[in-house]
This record gives structure tokens, sequence and C-alpha cells, in this order.
């Protein structure tokens, strides 16, 4: 099967994991940040998270580098503009990235400023190629809380105009949500869409926490409800989304090898999966990889593929507009 050629959608994407080794070159010399290396393979190397990365807290060590370079108005609008232009030119058609706007505020950028940057190289992208796109914020759990609502409100401004969702990121502890039951509320009264990563790092609790207290429509990642019947359930009946990112959870460990990761035993069962990146630099890879590791490892056909496909329309945060597009392109 041509992977490459397939139609596309990627709803698990964060932005500042995902840039182009050459762009950060660029941007640091024109910022004058020094960089550990000029070479394009050092810098590279630097930015992939190492086949010996133990867990989720080595994996986010590598996310600083991509960061240091992301602070500015062009900067973040350039970043932008080139995630969607490569995952247009690899056939993603609905493209959903993340970033946490807490992270982009080192040289004294408003949200407001952060936001509309990315908003901005987005929609440049959208004019250029058929590729269409929101972003959803991500709160870091291990941050302040004091400016979480800042955020929320400088996002709600760009509601239907390229902002569609809110989310929480970063290390995972067992009990999280409980501290995040204002933050979320607040967010889904202000009309975002709720995505919680839950359920990476071995805690299925987290997944039932996500939905019964944050009202998660859709959680990151997920697969830890194997363990947690309770959670498994309460994802089954919700038709709670299921964004896997199978490439990341082998670096993190949350599996210890594609073969055990449970994405086919949950399409099997009828759960709401969908297949995504994570990271494209960080884990070194794309929409084609991922759909071909997954769609080879566990044999899936042409028709089981575009059976996920239409999952990630029911499941995206997107205008029925954008997904009637989408189905276009459905088999
Ligand atoms: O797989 C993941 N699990 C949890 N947090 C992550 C993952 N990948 C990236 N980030 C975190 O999200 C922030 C905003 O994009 C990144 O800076 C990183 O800390
Ligand atoms: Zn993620």
């Amino acid at each position: 099967m041509n992977y490459f050629n397939l139609p596309k959608i990627d709803l698990h994407c964060h932005l500042d994991g995902s840039v182009r080794p050459q762009t950060i070159i660029d941007l640091a010399q024109e910022q004058s940040i020094p960089l550990p290396s000029q070479d394009i393979n050092e810098i590279n190397s630097l930015m992939i998270a190492p086949e010996t990365c133990q867990n989720l807290e080595e994996y986010l060590m590598r996310f600083d580098l991509p960061l240091s370079v992301m602070q500015t108005e062009a900067g973040i609008e350039r970043i932008s503009f080139e995630l969607f232009e490569d995952a247009a030119k690899e056939n993603v058609k609905y493209f959903e990235v993340r970033f946490g706007p807490q992270l982009h505020q080192q040289q004294g950028l408003s949200f407001k400023q952060i936001i509309s940057s990315v908003v901005k190289g987005m929609q440049r992208a959208e004019a250029m190629y058929d590729i269409r796109g929101n972003y959803i914020l991500s709160i870091l759990r291990t941050f302040p809380k004091d400016n979480i609502n800042a955020v929320i409100d400088a996002g709600a401004e760009f509601l239907g105009k390229g902002v569609a969702a809110f989310d929480l990121a970063g290390a995972e502890l067992p009990g999280f949500c409980h501290e995040f039951i204002p933050y979320a509320k607040y967010a889904k009264e202000k009309g975002y869409h709720i995505t919680i990563h839950a359920g990476e790092q071995g805690v299925g609790q987290n997944v039932y926490d996500a939905v019964s207290l944050l009202n998660a429509e859709r959680v990151g990642h997920g697969i830890h409800i194997t363990g947690h019947q309770g959670a498994y359930d309460l994802v089954k009946q919700h038709n709670i989304g299921l964004e896997t990112c199978p490439s990341s959870n082998i670096q993190t460990k949350a599996v210890d090898k594609l073969s055990e990761h449970p994405v086919k035993a949950f399409y099997q069962d009828n759960l709401p999966i969908t297949i995504n990146t994570d990271n494209r630099t960080v884990s070194n890879t794309t929409m084609t990889d991922e759909v071909r590791k997954v769609m080879e490892e566990f044999n899936l056909s042409r028709e089981d593929y575009f059976n996920i496909y239409k999952i990630s329309i029911e499941q995206a945060f997107a205008s029925d507009e954008v997904k009637q597009h989408l189905m276009q392109f459905a088999e």
C-alpha cells in the first residue's frame, strides 16, 4: 500500500517537538542564540529522543533546544507554517497541533502575541496547501497555575478562528486531574473542546478522572486503560477518542515494543482510536511512518485504514464544513 498517498488526519502533534533542525540553526543565527553545534546532523541527533530514553521525563528534556528559538513572533509563525507545510506534503488533510503558550514567554511575548503567531503560520499554510487545521492550547501540568486562566482568555478570542481545544501536558503524576477541575471547567464554559494527556505512563485511573472530572472528549495516548476496567468502560461508553502515538509510546517506555501496543485490540473492540505522530522531530516520525508501522505490524487492511480515518473525522475538533470536506477523501 502507498502510505504516503493515503489521505491522513493527525490529531495529536506538538509544535515544539516537531521543528525542522535547519530552522533551529537559521533562527538561532538570526536571534544570536548560541547552539551546541552548527552541524545539522548534530542538531538533529540532539533533538531526537534516544533509544536509551527511560521514561517520559527524559523524553521531555528534548524540548529545551527548540523552545530556545520559539520566543519571537516571527520564529513561532515560521515554525507553525513549516509544520503545516511538512504535513500537507505527506497528504495530511486535517491537522490539530498543540503547544504550551506558557513556554514561549522567555522574552516577554504576551499570550495573545504567541497564539496569534501560531495561527498566522497555520493560515499561511492553509492558503497554500490542501490542509486544514486547528490549534490546541496545552497547559503544562508542572507549571504554576496562576496564569492558566490568562491563557484560556487569550485563546478564547481565536475559538472558531484557529484555536479549538484545551489540553494538559507534561509529566504525568497519579491523580493530577483533581488539581485542574476549575481550569477545565472555565475552558469548557468559554467554548473550548477538551482533550487531556492521560494514561500514557501507566495510570489508567487518570483517564477515568480526565473524563469524569475534566469532561475530556478525547485523551492523549490513554493506552493504560488496559489495566483499569472502569476507565476502559467509561471510554467505551462515552466514545472518548484515543489519540494513540505508537512511536512516542515506545520511546517513553509506555510500551516495550510495537507488538505490545494495544491499538489493534482497542480497534477490534470498537474503541474510537486514532493514529498520530506526537512529536515529528523528537520521535523522528511522520504520519506516513506511523500509519505504515501500525498497518504492517497489525496486518490492517485498506478498509480498516479508512475506518480509522473516519473515526478521526468524527473525533476531530473541526467544523461541520471541514468534516464534510474530509469525507470526500474517504473510501
Ligand atoms: O507525549 C507527551 N506527553 C506529555 N507531554 C508531552 C508529550 N510530548 C510533548 N509534551 C509536552 O508538551 C509541551 C507542549 O507542546 C512540550 O514542551 C512537552 O513538554
Ligand atoms: Zn503529546
